[in-house]
């Protein structure tokens, strides 16, 4: 199979975690017979440095001609100081929009072998398995008007949370789509008692799931359902959710796995390239030093090979492989317990490509 693969590796840890996962991808090309070629583009505050912009238009371009996007992260203190459109963040903000990547996925899994790097207890952390469906295009991230302005001698800020019939209707479809195919389940996420777009959803909702009577639908209040996700995650199967409860509940949910350096994501549109991202952003407080944890990128690239190529047999190969990992032990500074060893970033992605070739 011949692929595309946009990579935009972006600021701090995005750059040293990108290459990890394209040296995965490699290597699976490899070994089952792919060509996988990497076309490179500026994105974030690398980009605001070349171009000017966090997203310069033939980053848009490259991304649109691919088959798919790697993304590492964006951000950093170097660019603090930027506002509005000139920020990093704003560059990924806009790739999602012009990809209109509405579906993202955030599987978190929770790994036997890490169950004491947890801060929960061992029995809660065994057998975690859970999809949070985030709405990543609408909400209060793109609501109009986004403003500040003078009133009576006071400043205010103003941030809009709108939306749509048809952006709740597709998004809550995909998140009854993916329970079909796991335990059928769907917890809605939202906060009805408060907000009108939550009560909107909330009916919407409800329509939907007469469409999918194998799927059993509740809802959940955004403040309990982030208190759930640590009293009990094994409750949960899919949740659905909007923009920023999503974005706020999968950095909570990351713990459960001991480490936001091991939740990767997928982002998907209705047609075209999807992009395939870790959660993390770029850590600017370990960059440049070898010490990120590749394994959510890596994780990320296995979302690719399943959701974009369907490859679901070399997806499965790099999960099993980063289990492996694991259990052998292999751990980078986040993950590791007291007194355990610490692996560099170049040491953990290298065992998983060693891996990866064992089994050939
Ligand atoms: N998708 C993205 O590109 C993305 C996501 C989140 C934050 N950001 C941006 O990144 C910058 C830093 O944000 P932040 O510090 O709030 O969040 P962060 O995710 O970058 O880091 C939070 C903490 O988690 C640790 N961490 C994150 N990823 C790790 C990994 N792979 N291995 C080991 N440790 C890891 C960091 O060292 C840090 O202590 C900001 O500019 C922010 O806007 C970007
Ligand atoms: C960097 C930021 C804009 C982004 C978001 O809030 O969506 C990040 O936190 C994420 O989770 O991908
Ligand atoms: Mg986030």
């Amino acid at each position: 199979m011949k692929k595309n693969i946009t990579v935009l590796p972006g600021d701090g840890i995005g750059l040293e975690v990108v290459q990890s996962a394209v040296e995965v991808l490699e290597t699976i090309g490899t070994i089952y017979g792919h060509d996988f070629a990497f076309d490179y583009a500026d994105i974030g505050g690398s980009a605001i440095d070349k171009h000017n912009d966090p997203l310069p238009a033939s980053t848009i371009k490259a991304c649109k001609a691919g088959d798919a996007v790697l993304l590492g992260a964006v951000g950093g203190p170097k660019w603090d100081q930027l506002s509005g459109d000139m920020r990093p963040e704003k560059g990924l903000l806009r790739i999602r929009k012009e990809l209109d990547l509405f579906a993202n996925l955030r599987p978190v899994i929770g790994f036997d072998s890490l169950s004491d790097s947890s801060t929960l207890r061992k029995e809660v952390i065994t057998g975690i398995d859970l999809m949070i469906v985030r709405e990543l295009t609408g909400g209060l991230y793109f609501g109009e008007p986004r403003e500040r302005r003078e009133e009576n001698g006071e400043t205010i800020a103003v941030d809009t949370l709108i939306y749509s019939r048809s952006e709740i209707e597709r998004i809550i479809r995909k998140g009854f789509e993916l329970a079909q195919v796991r335990s059928r389940r769907v917890t809605s996420v939202d906060k009805a008692n408060v907000l009108e777009t939550s009560r909107l959803w909330r009916e919407i909702a409800e329509e939907i799931s007469t469409e999918y009577p194998d799927v059993a639908l509740e809802h959940m209040l955004v403040d309990n359902a982030a208190m759930q996700l640590i009293r009990d995650p094994q409750y949960f199967d899919v949740i659905v959710t909007e923009n920023l409860f999503g974005d706020i509940l999968s950095d909570e949910a990351s713990m459960l796995t001991g480490s936001l350096g091991m939740l990767p994501s997928a982002s998907m549109s209705a047609e075209g390239p999807g992009l395939y991202e870790p959660v993390h952003g770029s850590a600017p407080d370990i960059a440049g030093q070898d010490k990120a944890n590749p394994l959510a990128a890596i994780s990320s690239a296995s979302m690719m090979l399943k959701y974009a190529f369907g490859l679901s047999e070399e997806a499965l190969a790099v999960d099993k492989a980063i289990d492996q990992v694991l259990n052998e032990g292999f751990r980078t500074g986040d993950i590791a317990r007291e007194g355990e060893a610490v692996k560099t970033t170049s040491e953990i992605t290298q065992k998983v490509i060693e891996t990866l070739r064992s089994k050939l």
